[in-house]
């Protein structure tokens, strides 16, 4: 996936604009899985719905998303310009595939987990009904959903099983290019390992991994490289173990970040992030930002070697 200069903008009323994404860069080969890590709404759920063209009728996108499956002859797909009918019946769940952040609100209310799981299995793969109960166990496995609960519906679900749920059925397609968007929320730590190594297992089947979360150490268990968003910006990429190990983050942000993990010093960022309809001039962390100094008030810094910091 080849990200360029993706921007989203919320139209509000009396004019007022939120910037949800702002000039994203981001490249993610075959075989690899990056972690996108930031505080809460820095962006990240709404850059995960825009490749999916799920985003409401008042967001205006720009830039390019390019989405190559590998080992097929077609040239990538800019899934951005793609129509509504192309993204329906081979992007979702095919080409990408998503485990959504409010699971309970993805699946369907009054349809049971065995019957949505089944339709997707069969959809996508073309399972004859005589193999579909085996095979829609299988796929309930992969995510730890337990088989007796397969015949409930979402609402009987606790909010871990709803999560299982929406791993499995985002597992189903094995999409070469998975959107993972807190996929783990909510889940006990042998849960949290169990669904990330589900995921590291399917980057190491030759495809991409975009994990969000807010959980760094499964974010270091997972991925190869970490990237670190702030204000609808990334403001840092590192590859895993030199963020963090050494020599640990660049961007102070990143830096703070990590810092406030109770392994770390348990401290957390000072301030809170800007409003993304009031941004400011310069660098949007300057506020926030012990390095700061006057350049960081008036100039943007531009992404150079890894990070977007005038100090880094
Ligand atoms: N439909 C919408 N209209 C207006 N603003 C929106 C809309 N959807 C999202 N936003 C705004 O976009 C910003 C980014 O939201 P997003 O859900 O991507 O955050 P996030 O990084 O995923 O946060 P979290 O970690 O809490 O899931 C937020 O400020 C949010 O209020
Ligand atoms: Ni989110």
């Amino acid at each position: 996936m080849s990200l360029r200069h993706l921007t989203v903008t919320f139209r509000m009323r009396g004019g007022r604009a939120v910037r949800a994404v702002n000039d994203i860069d981001l490249d993610l080969a075959a075989g690899e899985c990056l972690a996108l890590v930031g505080e809460s709404g820095c962006g990240k759920s709404v850059l995960a719905s825009a490749l999916l063209g799920l985003l409401p009728g008042n967001a205006v996108v720009s830039g390019t998303a390019l989405v190559h499956s590998p080992g097929t002859p077609t040239a990538p797909l800019d899934v951005l310009s793609a129509p509504e009918k192309t993204l329906a019946t081979r992007v979702r769940g095919r080409l990408i595939g998503l485990v959504p952040q409010s699971p309970a609100a993805h699946l369907t209310p009054v349809r049971t987990v065995r019957s949505q799981l089944a339709e997707t299995v069969r959809e996508l793969h073309g399972t004859p009904r005589a193999e579909l109960r085996a095979a829609t166990e299988r796929a309930a496995a992969r995510a730890a959903f337990p088989p007796d609960h397969l015949d409930h519906y979402p609402h009987q679900l606790s909010g871990g099983l709803a999560q299982r749920a929406a791993t499995a059925a985002a597992l189903v397609g094995d999409a070469p290019l998975l959107l993972a968007d807190e996929p783990t929320t909510g889940l006990d730590r042998d849960l949290v390992e169990h669904t990330v190594d589900e995921l590291r297992r399917h980057a190491d089947a030759g495809r991409a991994v975009l994990i969000v979360t807010h959980d760094l150490v499964a974010a270091e268990r997972v991925a190869d490289r970490v990237a670190v968003m702030y204000a609808g910006r990334i403001v840092e990429i590192a590859p895993a173990p030199s963020f963090f190990g050494e020599p640990g983050p660049r961007h102070p942000y990143a830096h703070g970040l990590l810092q406030a993990l109770p392994s770390r010093t348990f401290v957390p960022v000072p301030g809170m992030p800007p409003e993304l309809s009031r941004l400011p001039t310069g660098c949007a962390f300057a506020p926030r930002c012990g390095r700061a100094t006057a350049q960081c008030t008036t100039t943007l810094p531009a992404f150079t070697d890894g990070t977007a910091c005038h100090h880094a």
